[in-house]
C-alpha cells in the first residue's frame, strides 16, 4: 500500500507543477472517498492543500466526521454552509417550473443542484488559492457512472480511480483515516436515508468482483453494465458539432 500512496503523491505533485498551479482543493464529506484525498493531498502539499466542508442541511454526525478527518491529517479547514443558497436557487427553479414540474424527478434535481453547488464553490476557493480540483471518484462509481456530471464529477484530478472501493478503504486504513468513517456505508448524503446501495441496486463489493474478473449472480452483472451503459456521456466530452460532419 505504501508503493500506491507513494505512486500518487507523486503524481499530483506533478500535475501541480505541469499546471504551474500551487496547490490542490478537495471537499471533504464524512465519507471514506474523500477522506483518503484529503490525507493524500495534505501529504502532497503540506502547506497548499485545504478541505472544504460544505453543509447542505447535511446529517450533523457526516460533518462531525468531516472535521475529525481533517483534524486526523492537519489539512486547512474551511466550512461553507451552503443551506439556505441551495433552498433558494432551487426554489426559485422550481417557481419558475411551475406547472411544469416533475414530481419523480425533483428529489434527483435538488441532489444534483447540491453536487454542483459545491462544485461550484470549490472552484471558486481554487481560484482564489491558483489550486487544483481534486476529485474523490474510485473504480467502481466512476466505472458505473455514479456521479453528478459537472457535480462531484466536474474536478481537474482524480487519484483514486484507479482503487476499487475495498483498494480505498485498505488505504484508507493504512493512511490512519478514523475508524468511525472507514466503517460507515457510503452515502452520497444527497437526501435523507440515501446510501449509495440501495440506490444503486448493487453493493460495492459486488461492483469491485465484477471489475477484478471475478464471477457475480447475472442480475449484478446486468445492473453494472447497464449503468455503465447510460452513463457514458459523463466520462467524454461534450458532443461537439463540426459543419464538416
Ligand atoms: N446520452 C447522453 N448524452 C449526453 N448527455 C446526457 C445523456 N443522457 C443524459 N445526459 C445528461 O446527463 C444528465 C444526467 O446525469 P446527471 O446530471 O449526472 O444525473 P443522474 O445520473 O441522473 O444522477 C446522478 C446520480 O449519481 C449519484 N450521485 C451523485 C452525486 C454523488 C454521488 C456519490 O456517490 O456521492 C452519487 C446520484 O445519487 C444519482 O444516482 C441529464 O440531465 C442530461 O443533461
Ligand atoms: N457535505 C459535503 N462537504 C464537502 N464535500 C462534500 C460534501 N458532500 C459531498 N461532498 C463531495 O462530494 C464527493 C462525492 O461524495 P461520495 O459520497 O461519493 O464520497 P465520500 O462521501 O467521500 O465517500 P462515500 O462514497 O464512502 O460516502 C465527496 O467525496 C466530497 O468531495
Ligand atoms: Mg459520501
Amino acid at each position: 500500500m505504501k508503493e500506491k500512496v507513494t505512486a500518487i503523491v507523486t503524481w499530483l505533485r506533478k500535475q501541480v507543477a505541469l499546471s504551474h498551479t500551487k496547490g490542490l482543493v478537495v471537499g471533504v464529506s464524512g465519507g471514506l472517498d474523500s477522506a483518503v484525498v484529503a490525507f493524500l493531498i495534505k501529504k502532497a502539499f503540506p502547506n497548499q492543500s485545504i478541505s472544504v466542508i460544505m453543509p447542505i442541511k447535511s446529517n450533523p454526525v457526516d460533518m462531525a466526521h468531516a472535521k475529525q478527518v481533517n483534524e486526523a491529517c492537519g489539512i486547512k479547514e474551511m466550512t461553507i454552509d451552503l443551506t439556505s443558497i441551495h433552498e433558494a436557487m432551487f426554489s426559485r427553479i422550481c417557481k419558475e417550473l411551475n406547472e411544469d414540474i416533475n414530481d419523480d424527478n425533483r428529489r434527483l434535481a435538488d441532489a444534483n443542484l447540491r453536487a454542483r453547488l459545491r462544485m461550484s464553490t470549490l472552484y471558486t476557493v481554487a481560484t482564489n488559492y491558483n489550486y487544483l480540483v481534486v476529485g474523490t471518484d474510485n473504480k467502481a462509481e466512476w466505472y458505473t457512472g455514479y456521479f453528478t456530471k459537472y457535480g462531484d464529477g466536474g474536478v481537474d484530478l482524480l487519484p483514486l480511480i484507479d482503487l476499487t472501493k475495498e483498494e480505498v478503504r485498505k488505504m484508507a486504513e493504512f493512511l490512519g483515516v478514523p475508524k468511525e468513517v472507514i466503517e460507515k456505508e457510503p452515502s452520497a448524503d444527497l437526501w435523507e436515508g440515501q446510501t449509495d446501495e440501495i440506490e444503486m441496486g448493487t453493493t460495492y463489493d459486488m461492483i469491485d468482483a465484477y471489475l477484478n474478473g471475478h464471477p457475480i449472480p447475472i442480475e449484478h452483472e446486468n445492473i453494472i453494465k447497464t449503468m455503465h451503459k447510460r452513463t457514458e456521456h459523463k466520462r467524454n466530452i461534450p458532443t461537439p458539432f463540426y459543419f464538416t460532419e
